[in-house]
């Protein structure tokens, strides 16, 4: 018997229509449902018809595994979906925000904020195209990414996550859909989901939305503004995605105006799906029913009523996900929740599932497990680390810039916590959903990259806290003093000093007392400057989160290429003033959003 929604050739609509009517309540039911790989059985996602499988923000997947481990494991959890009665394929999700970041030896991009000041969307498109082949390597086909947050406060854990604070410059941002996804062709309509092939993943937007916008910068807090202020600066991002066709968002864990995003009918049904007619499928995060309800978990059963009924279509529950099943099918059967709301669900996640090809490719193609951290990935990234680079201050005294360094001077010292670090150059969702410290993968610390650079006569000297004979004993032509923030991710990043760790200002004092210093700050959003502290500086660059390739530094200090970067954020003078954005009355920053010096006169 053909049955129409295993045909190819069959319209999309179709095959949507014709599996729907074949499907039980559980079949749907399970279909909403994504689960973690800790938790999964062979057996459940098969009985289940499970729709979905995460390695979320705070699990470690496999230890230590390789791509071609996690592939086979992905792989047999395929198999087990496509041998359920009806044979609907899974789609495996992770966060790969910045390359496929999980993975040892993967290409690690700079993340978000670094990306935002290249202000480059072709660049953003090349690297999502990158993004998608490292992530399909491993058998993964859905990627919670791009983050299309405005970080209108620094103090957010996650402003690094975000690519600006300036909505216009996140919407430009958006082409990085178009590389993780594909390309759409002309006309192709506003909101429909679209994935090229076998080469591209299902994208996510999000957190729809506002999670940029909280008091404070408080994470999973609450947006308090108008419906205008809502939409033109934090909604309006999605509306780019949409014509990009997003296959998926997911819905934010704050709140707006004291209403959770998750029980938002109002923003997540009436606006995404009916004003912006969004016609791919929306997705919870991690555990955020449970966060519905107080003491948190309580009452399961309302909040899956709540969320559900809100307009979230697939739930990320990800571990009790029997719980979740009985209870979604008992508010059914009592009437709580109506069958169109569930067919509707599950349209949408079928939906996404034939556009992605995943019907008719379930299964990895390990063809593409040496584009893992391959050279043109990794020179693509080198790219991006240069052009993210922002120049705040070069040289004491106007007319002598102290900026391109010499290649052949004759002795440097290489200091400070993050001059040799890869993992804090890194930063957070990189191995470890927190981040790490060390060469926690393959790549070129800041201290690699000027080894690498440097003249044979060069003596290079490092130490990451500098002692005083070396510092008063030796005659450097100049320092590199590498500080910043170490890796953090979502709420444990909520900061309200914004201080260099680490005693990074004390470090540079002491080193700029004595040597003529260039200090590269590697951190996730601005920090406080002391004006003090800048006058010693003879340069000061905002490096962000590069990533694993250094190199892209070395590029641009030495000046083989020109400084291209600017502010993606506005670059405060002390916390007490934030937030503060371009275009408040009172906005009188240390550096403006934009601001970037360059080796030419401008
Ligand atoms: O990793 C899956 C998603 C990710 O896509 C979202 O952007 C992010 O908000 C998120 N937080 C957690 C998470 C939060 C607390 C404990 C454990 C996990 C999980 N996730």
């Amino acid at each position: 018997m053909s049955y129409v929604y295993k045909n190819p050739n069959a319209p999309i609509e179709d095959r949507i229509k014709d599996l729907v009517s074949r499907m039980t309540l559980q079949e749907k039911v399970g279909q909403m449902t994504q689960i973690e790989l800790c938790v999964a059985t062979l057996d459940d996602v098969r009985n289940l018809s499970i729709g979905s499988m995460v390695s979320g923000g705070g699990k470690e997947p496999l230890e230590k595994a390789m791509a071609s481990d996690w592939a086979e494991t992905i792989d047999r959890f395929q198999q087990a979906a496509v041998d359920s009665r009806l044979g609907i394929p899974l789609a495996y999700g992770i966060d790969a925000v910045h390359g496929n970041n999980r993975f040892y030896g993967a290409t690690i991009f700079p993340h978000n904020i670094g990306l935002g000041a290249t202000g480059d969307a072709d660049l953003a498109q090349r690297i999502g195209a990158a993004v998608a082949l490292e992530v399909r390597a491993s058998g993964i086909h859905f990627n919670f990414a791009p983050c299309v947050a405005v970080c209108r406060d620094p103090r957010w854990g996650r402003c690094y996550e975000s690519f600006s604070e300036d909505t216009n410059i996140v919407r430009k941002m958006t082409s990085i859909i178009t590389g993780l996804q594909g390309q759409p062709p002309v006309g192709h309509s506003k909101g429909y989901p679209f994935v090229a092939g076998r080469y591209n993943v299902i994208a996510c937007a999000k957190h729809f939305v506002g999670d940029g916008g909280t008091e404070k910068g408080i994470n999973e807090g609450n947006t308090i503004s108008s419906y205008d202020e809502l939409e033109s600066i934090h909604m309006a991002p999605y509306l780019d995605c949409l014509y990009k066709g997003v296959s998926t968002v997911m819905a934010s864990y704050s709140s707006w105006n004291g209403c959770k995003l998750h029980a938002h009918h109002f923003l997540l049904t009436e606006i995404l799906k009916g004003k912006l007619g969004f016609k791919g499928f929306l997705i919870s995060d991690w555990k955020a029913l449970d966060r519905l309800s107080e003491p948190r978990g309580s009452n399961y059963r309302r909040c899956v009523y709540t969320a559900i009924n809100a307009g979230i279509d697939m739930v990320m529950v990800p571990y009790r996900y029997k719980q979740f099943i009985e209870d979604l099918i008992s508010l059914v059967e009592s009437g709580e929740i109506q069958m169109t709301r569930i067919d509707d669900a599950v349209e949408r996640i079928l939906r996404v599932k034939f556009v992605a090809g995943l019907f008719e490719y379930p299964f990895s193609d390990r063809s593409l497990l040496d584009t893992i951290g391959c050279k043109l990935h990794r020179e693509l990234a080198r790219e991006a680390v240069r052009k993210s680079l922002v120049l705040l201050k070069n040289g004491k005294n106007p007319g002598k810039p102290f900026l391109p360094l010499e290649k052949n001077a004759e002795r440097v010292l290489i200091a400070g916590t993050h001059a040799n670090n890869l993992g804090y150059q890194c930063g957070g969702w990189t191995r470890y959903w927190q981040g790490s410290s060390g060469r926690i993968t393959t790549g070129t610390t800041i201290l690699d990259a000027f080894r690498e650079v440097m003249g044979e006569k060069t003596e290079v000297i490092y130490e990451k806290y500098p002692s005083p004979n070396t510092l008063s004993g030796q005659n450097f032509s100049f320092a590199i003093v590498g500080v910043g923030e170490e890796p953090y991710a979502e709420s444990a990043g909520d900061n309200s000093e914004l201080v260099i760790p680490l005693n990074g200002s004390e470090l540079i004092s002491t080193i700029a007392d004595r040597i003529p210093t260039l200090v590269i700050l590697i951190s996730g959003r601005p920090l406080v400057i002391e004006p003090w502290l800048l006058e010693k500086m003879d340069a000061l660059v905002a490096a962000w989160l590069p990533g694993t390739e250094g190199r892209g530094i070395t590029d641009v200090v030495f000046g083989d290429y020109e400084f291209e970067g600017r502010l993606p954020m506005t670059w405060f003078r002390t916390t007490e003033e934030l937030p503060i954005n371009k275009g408040d009355n009172s906005c009188d920053p240390l550096f403006p959003l934009g601001f970037g010096l360059t080796y030419k006169k401008e």
